[in-house]
């Protein structure tokens, strides 16, 4: 069982919950418009987000105010098909919301820890905490890119760590990346955890569990709002 703070909201396609987080998300982008002329969102990269950001792309709404940036990114250029910010690009930022601003993590050095000032100058000019941010999660209980064993995992899930950025190995996660921290996408004004499959309904099960160990447990059990849409 999730804890009160946290909605659980199943569906039964990928087409109906794109439809309904997407109209959610909207509504979230809206009101920081109307509340202060603009608006922050961040959102995960990988295959599962591919039909919302197609249903986001079309929701009518002042995308020329609205930037756009990643929770995590695999450390390839945008040529590469691995590029999260690729899928951003090619699914989110067309149609209505071709006018939104987008700040990619990747930068061109030849590795994260190499590139990193680079990356904290561009994501300091960005004006957090984020209005939106959609995590998802991987077979492995990863989210963002908090993987099992990664290097710097301690860092980016400790809530008193400042850094907002941060580099990340992992056996588990084929490229090394670049990652928001947990204490920056928990202040995040709306949260929430879009996720596909009876395989990974089973690792957030798991995850809700005393004590579990998965990255994901430290989002759920941070206490804070979560949205938490679901489809087989
Ligand atoms: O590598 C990543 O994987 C996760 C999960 O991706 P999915 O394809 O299993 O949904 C994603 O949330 C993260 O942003 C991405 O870098």
């Amino acid at each position: 069982m999730v804890s009160d703070e946290q909605k659980f909201r199943a569906f039964e396609d990928g087409q109906g919950l794109a439809t309904a987080l997407s109209a959610s998300i909207a509504g979230q982008l809206r009101a920081a418009i109307e509340a202060r002329g603009e608006a922050l969102i961040a959102v995960s990269g990988g295959s599962t987000p591919k039909r919302l950001f197609e249903a986001l792309a079309n929701e009518i709404l002042d995308w020329s105010r609205v930037t756009v940036t990643l929770v995590d990114e695999r450390w390839v250029p945008d040529s590469d098909e691995r590029s999260n910010a690729r899928m951003v690009e090619a699914s989110l930022l067309q149609h209505k919301a071709a006018d939104a601003q987008f700040v990619p993590l990747y930068v061109e050095a030849a590795t994260p820890e190499a590139g990193i000032a680079e990356v904290r100058t561009h994501v300091g000019a960005l004006k957090l905490p984020f209005d939106v941010v959609v995590l998802g999660m991987g077979p492995d209980g990863h989210t963002a890119s908090f993987f099992p064993g990664g290097d710097r995992l301690d860092e980016a899930l400790d809530v008193s760590n400042t850094a907002v950025v941060l580099p990340m190995r992992a056996q588990g996660a084929g490229e090394p990346r670049i990652t928001f921290t947990l204490r920056e996408l928990l202040q995040a004004k709306a949260l929430y955890l879009h996720i596909q499959g009876d395989d990974k309904r089973i690792v957030l099960d798991e995850a809700e569990q005393p004590g579990s160990k998965l990255p994901i447990a430290s989002v759920l059990r941070a206490g804070r709002p979560l949205d938490i849409y679901w489809c087989p």
